[in-house]
């Protein structure tokens, strides 16, 4: 049994031949790094191969649904993993990143046919992110691991 996040992957999914993009902001580079790796290590686990795993950066959160775009044209992968850390400040600029992205990556799906994981953090503190990034012991896990099991299980289940 392999325990994902909120909800509980049943299996095991074999993630041999899938291709995988993983496109991340370089924003909270710590938390991130851990993101990125819990993702990519998960992918490993499941039987995803190193070079089928292609991974580019972008400056912000904000640039994620133009550079998911550029995963699947440049880079011919099954499914693209989004991953950004949004922490709120003192002005709405959050807010409209936040709500503007998630929409963005949401539609992606239907426009492209191919799944989209939402790997955006959104958070009030940058405690939040760090717990959910799996960088304080004993609290919550790295959600990148979720993000990397949702990956392939979609594939599996749903690719073309
Ligand atoms: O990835 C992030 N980008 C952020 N801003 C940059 C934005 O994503 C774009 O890169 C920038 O606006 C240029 O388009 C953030 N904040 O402003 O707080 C943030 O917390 N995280």
């Amino acid at each position: 049994m392999v325990v994902g996040g909120l909800g509980e992957v049943d299996q095991k999914y074999n993630g041999k031949g899938i291709r995988v993009g993983i496109v991340h902001a370089r924003w909270n580079k710590k938390i991130i790094d851990n993101l990125v790796l819990g993702a990519k290590n998960k992918l490993l686990e499941f039987g995803v191969v190193e070079r089928d795993i292609i991974i580019e950066s972008v400056p912000g959160a904000y640039e994620l649904p133009l550079a998911t775009v550029g995963m699947f044209k440049k880079h011919n992968v099954d499914v693209v993993i989004p991953i950004g850390c949004l922490i709120k400040g003192s002005t709405m600029h959050f807010e409209y990143i936040c709500d503007s992205v998630s929409h963005a990556l949401m539609d992606l799906q239907f426009k492209i046919g191919k799944p989209v994981i939402f790997g955006v953090l959104t958070c009030l503190t940058e405690e939040q992110a760090e717990a959910r990034a799996g960088l304080i012991p004993g609290v919550m896990h790295n959600h990148g691991e979720d993000w990397g099991a949702c990956a392939v299980e979609m594939v599996v289940k749903f690719g073309g």
